[in-house]
């Protein structure tokens, strides 16, 4: 296979420097050898000429003209509130934009950008890493490898929290993206004609989907970073950062919208819900006026959907969780309103959203991470507690800035891009497949959901069948048929995550390798303690030094930890991520020390929160389940009837 490829690669003879510890880290978890260099805080910045602006009683034309371009934000002033902001500021008192969108990633290593400062990452010895296609082609699979204990739904979660947790900026992580680096036929264009955020990623010869249509580039757009972003501006001489578009925090922004102005734009304001469409006698998002750009629609007959993120019709299996989500907080307020005619639409939607991200912060913390990160891992390093009835936890810590880890969303939290299936079954409630959905032909489409009774069928199908085992293998429809759009073949997601880590400039392997507290490798047989001799001879095959190896690759071949889904690298990224995202998270549904913290009786009900239940109480032709949706049917977990599972009594409120 030719490796070669010359686009937009620097060539410098220096050695990169050797990475940083960059963020102060108060967990028991992260090694206490590192030496805190410095935090990063990122205070905002006020338009250039506030102050002036500021002493001046009257308006000057000609400045008034010039603050307005950009539209920064104005830091805002906050008031201790019983509920969150839509954008998530003011959660942290002193720091009132901590976690609030169109900010920086946070990194826990300095950037290895080629040029040190924004070009995407080299190899150390200056020459170019390998193809991320040819990465993707030699060292991962494709075999469908269905997973002996956990459903599709387990999988399905997952994409919800990063939607909820980051999206960088300038993609669009469905759609076709406006910014062409390749022709639509496939041809790379030249470097002198494309804009200066392309980074194509070449197609090798003999690749085994894309010769055959003769295809030689995969479109790539670079994310934009607080140089192109005049509201956080950066010295040049700093390394860029990314900047990631949605709230930090777990305050299902995906349903409520990341502003007041989105949510404005989604609310029903009578009773205290949301805005949906009624259509045979069902709840459904609103249309999106915007139709025949989000979506990828056949047919003017054709659904699009309108949600607090713009991603929600990416795939079928998404969007159902989006609206089991819509309906469950409608469902919430219309049962408050019963208990509580009294109150009005704003007191009605404040309470049933914040009831709605408290369940969902539950069933995050308590019932799917543990899959992830073990159990026992999370109560020994105080992500979850031991605990009874309606006990507080108060552990919000106001230094602990929430904000998501470039490290987390740009490698670790993709390793479960392999979870994926690249078929979605059609479950009758017998629990008896009656079909299946090729997932390439449903990108951006979501009327398949509404057809007939699929809704039920798919949402089913989710708790069901199988996810693919967390392993090195990718479905080919991700892997070959991403976005196809009609096409013979599409888009590779594992190319893309590679690709993405060298545009963010992520330190590499032996890096975070070390940062979690593993021997740095000077060789390759250093690598044998986490990783398998066979894995290692074929990272020797693609890379030039051990230094060379990119996180989100030698990552899949670390041995899990037991009774977790990962190796011991991404398991200390994850864990350190979802300490942030709770410690930082002010709101967090179990802290009592805020003005809107429950009451114990409440927390009470908050804690019978469950997947199942969600899954039930939204989908009307689903009377039966198994209690622990992310696993599958089996003895321990048998199918019940709904009814019988435990569920939040509204009248606490
Ligand atoms: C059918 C299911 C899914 C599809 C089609 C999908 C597709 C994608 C795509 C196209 C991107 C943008 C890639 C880029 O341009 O860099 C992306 C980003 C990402 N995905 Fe997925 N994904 C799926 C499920 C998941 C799951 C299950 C997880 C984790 C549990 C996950 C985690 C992420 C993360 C962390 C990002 C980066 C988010 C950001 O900060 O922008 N995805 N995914
Ligand atoms: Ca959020």
């Amino acid at each position: 296979v030719n490796v070669a490829t010359s686009y937009s690669v620097v060539h410098h003879d220096q050695p990169a420097a050797q990475p940083r510890l960059l963020q102060k880290s108060s967990h028991a978890y992260a090694p206490s050898a590192h030496v805190v260099t410095s935090s990063h805080t990122y205070s905002h910045a006020a338009p250039h000429f506030a102050p002036l602006v500021s002493k001046t009683r009257y308006t000057v034309p000609f400045l008034s003209a010039l603050q307005a371009q950009p539209q920064c934000p104005a830091p805002p002033a906050c008031e201790k509130s019983r509920y969150r902001t839509l954008d998530g500021s003011c959660n942290n008192l002193q720091n009132p934009t901590w976690g609030t969108p169109n900010r920086r990633y946070g990194r826990l290593l300095t950037p290895k950008y080629g040029d040190g400062i924004s070009l995407p990452t080299v190899s150390v010895t200056g020459q170019e890493l390998p193809n991320a296609r040819v990465v993707s082609l030699v060292a991962f699979g494709e075999q469908d490898i269905p997973d002996p204990e956990y459903t599709l739904a387990n999988m399905q979660w997952g994409q919800i929290m990063t939607h909820d947790m980051s999206m960088q900026a300038g993609g669009t992580q469905s759609k076709k993206h406006p910014t062409r680096c390749c022709t639509d036929d496939g041809k790379l264009i030249g470097k002198d004609r494309a804009p200066s955020s392309c980074y194509p990623i070449l197609v090798p010869e003999h690749d085994p989907a894309h010769s055959q249509t003769n295809t030689e580039c995969i479109n790539f757009v670079r994310t934009l970073t607080d140089r192109e972003d005049q509201c956080t501006p950066t010295h040049p001489s700093q390394p860029a950062e990314q900047l990631t578009t949605v709230t930090a925090y777990l305050d299902l922004s995906l349903v409520y919208g990341n502003s007041d102005q989105q949510n404005a734009g989604l609310r029903a304001f009578t009773g205290g819900r949301m805005a949906t469409v009624e259509r045979d006698g069902y709840e459904w998002p609103p249309n999106n006026p915007n139709a025949t750009t989000d979506c990828e629609l056949e047919s003017r007959d054709e659904v699009c959907y309108l949600a607090g993120d713009s991603r929600v019709n990416q795939n079928p299996g998404l969007t159902i969780m989006q609206i089991i989500l819509l309906r469950e907080h409608n469902r919430i307020a219309d049962q408050l309103q019963k208990y509580n005619p009294h109150w009005d639409d704003e007191l009605l939607f404040q309470e049933a959203r914040r009831i709605n991200i408290a369940q969902y912060q539950h069933i995050n913390y308590y019932e799917w991470l543990p899959i992830f990160l073990g159990w026992e891992n999370m109560v020994k390093n105080r992500l979850i507690y031991r605990t009874k009835g309606g006990e507080y936890i108060n552990d919000y810590d106001p230094s602990q800035d929430p904000s998501v880890l470039n490290s987390h969303a740009t490698a670790a939290f993709r390793y479960f891009h392999s979870q994926i299936e690249g078929r979605l079954d059609l479950v009758s409630e017998v629990r008896k497949p009656t079909g299946s959905l090729r997932l390439s032909d449903w990108f951006n489409r979501p009327s398949i959901i509404e057809a007939g009774d699929n809704y039920d069928f798919l949402t089913r199908g989710l708790a069901t069948q199988p996810e693919e085992l967390t392993d090195t293998n990718f479905d080919a429809e991700i892997k070959h048929f991403l976005f196809r759009r009609g096409r013979p073949f599409g888009g590779d997601l594992r190319a893309i995550d590679v690709q993405r880590n060298r545009d963010h400039g992520l330190a590499g392997y032996n890096d975070y390798r070390e940062f979690c507290g593993f021997k740095r490798a000077s060789t390759w047989e250093d690598l044998m303690d986490l990783i398998s001799p066979q894995d290692i001879q074929l990272l020797n095959t693609l890379y030039r030094t051990v230094d060379d190896v990119d996180l989100p690759v030698a990552e899949f071949f670390e041995r899990h930890l037991p009774g977790t889904q990962a190796g011991p690298t991404y398991h200390c990224i994850l864990m350190e991520q979802f300490i942030r995202t709770r410690r930082g998270d002010r709101f967090f549904f179990e802290n009592g020390n805020t003005p809107g913290a429950f009451t114990p009786s409440q927390l009470n009900e908050i804690r019978k929160a469950s997947m199942a239940r969600l899954l039930c109480d939204n989908s009307p032709g689903v009377s039966q389940m198994q209690p622990r949706a992310f696993q599958q049917i089996m003895d321990v977990n048998p199918l019940v009837s709904c009814r019988t599972l435990p569920a939040l009594d509204v009248r606490y409120w």
